[in-house]
């Protein structure tokens, strides 16, 4: 059996990043830019008044004399004059600074009498002008794979782009197998469970940025399963869970050839996710999750996000690791990496669930928290620091 990271790699071999689409500001967020962005004009697009007050000439402000106050400029409506000696403008924080003037005065500096000013002697000496093209000029580059943060936005719309080319989000086809399976609302006959796995899987496809299609419930029959995978043409990634074991009835484990899978690998030395396989299945790059609903998630969390992110532009990159501090002794770990589900404390410390079976969707529901286990690691005790990753 091959290791976690191993299995991480073979499925980042499988893909390759998504070309680009445009998508106005708006719907940005989040997504990755594809190619760099240019700003369109300068910004400020002219010398801007930094403060409310007088637009005046330096040498004026400093003379103690009253000064006409000949116009005024304000956010948007810019005055059309030249500023000369022993004149200022009134001024608002925003607009033009006037041709002539060289420096803003804030009005708290300054004494007025009627169309007349006279700057108090003891008045700031800042100029509280803000130079054109002193936050970006035209050229100015976001580059492209920056992940669009809030900031990001802010920056692009000043830059005068209505819309951006980001990454093309990617669309997963999630496929769920067993006669087993009805769908929640529906009533199960008494040997019928409800299908679970595809609803937590699609929230994590859609916290990694994809869109998730969730296909019609394919049933243990190779010809069912070949129905529904036949739905899936057109996704980036196809994911099913379920029929990836050794059991009769597992039909993608038994059939996936005959299906059109190309297996890049079966079987990954962790736990839950043992039966895990991927490779391309009619050529879209395929995960096959167990279908234990613990082992659906943690595979999920583990290989198709990190799948995900990298197909929409990304980094090829692990689930992001953190440490904490241990809050209980855990035994000594079994040859394989183990995804203990556990629970953050309010001081920060990690303590594991009491029942780590992999069918319990309780247990997992009141998890925060994946640690992580090396194989073969000895047994840990309260204080030590592990591997956690969170969910
Ligand atoms: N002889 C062996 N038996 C099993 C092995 C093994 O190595 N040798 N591996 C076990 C492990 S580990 C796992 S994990 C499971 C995974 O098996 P499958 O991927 O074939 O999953 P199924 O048999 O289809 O289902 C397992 C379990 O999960 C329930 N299930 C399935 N799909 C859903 C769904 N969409 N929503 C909710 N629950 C689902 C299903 O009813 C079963 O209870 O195999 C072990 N066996
Ligand atoms: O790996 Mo299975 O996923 O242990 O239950």
């Amino acid at each position: 059996m091959i290791s976690v990271t191993e299995a991480l790699d073979r499925i980042f071999a499988l893909l390759s990043p998504l070309g680009p689409e445009t998508v106005p500001l708006r719907h940005a967020a989040g997504r990755v830019l594809a190619k760099d962005a240019a700003a369109r004009r300068d910004q400020p697009p002219f010398d801007a008044a930094q403060m409310d007050g007088y637009a005046l000439r330096d040498a004026d402000a400093r003379s103690g004399a009253a000064l006409r106050v000949i116009g005024a400029a304000a956010a948007g409506h810019g005055f059309a004059g030249t500023v000369g000696p022993a004149e200022a403008v009134r001024i608002f924080t925003g607009a033009p600074v006037p041709e002539g003037a060289d420096r803003v005065v804030m009005q708290e500096d300054v004494r007025v009498a009627d169309d007349q000013i006279t700057v108090a002697p003891d008045a700031d000496t800042s100029r509280y002008i803000r130079p054109r093209g002193g936050d970006f000029s035209v050229g100015d580059r976001v580059p492209a794979g920056r992940v669009l943060r809030p900031a990001d936005l802010t920056l692009l719309a000043s830059m005068n782009l209505a819309e951006v080319p980001v990454v093309r989000r990617p669309v997963v086809a999630i496929l769920s197998t067993g006669d087993e399976l009805v769908m929640p609302g529906e009533t199960p006959s008494p040997d019928q469970i409800i299908a679970s796995n595809a609803f937590g899987l699609a929230a994590l496809a859609e916290a990694a940025g994809a869109a998730a299609r969730l296909l019609p419930l394919a049933r243990d029959t190779a010809e069912s399963l070949d129905a529904g995978l036949s739905l899936a043409a057109g996704a980036d990634l196809v994911v099913t869970s379920g029929g990836a074991s050794v059991g009769d009835h597992d039909i993608l484990a038994a059939c996936g050839a005959q299906l059109g899978l190309e297996q890049a690998f079966y079987k990954v030395a962790m736990r839950p996710g043992k039966p895990l396989m991927a490779g391309r299945m009619r050529g879209i790059p395929m995960i096959g999750l167990p279908g234990n609903p613990v082992s659906a998630m943690v595979c999920g969390t583990v290989f198709m996000q990190p799948a995900l992110r990298h197909l929409g532009g990304h980094p090829a990159a692990a689930a992001p690791r953190e440490a904490a501090t241990l809050a209980a002794n855990l035994p000594a770990n079994g040859p394989r990496e183990h995804y203990m589900r556990a629970m953050r404390l309010p001081d920060g410390r990690v303590a594991a669930a009491g029942r780590q079976d992999s069918s319990l969707q309780k247990v997992l529901s009141e998890a925060d928290t994946l640690i992580v286990r090396p194989p073969g690691d000895s047994a840990r005790h309260a204080g030590e620091t592990v591997e956690i990753v969170k969910i």
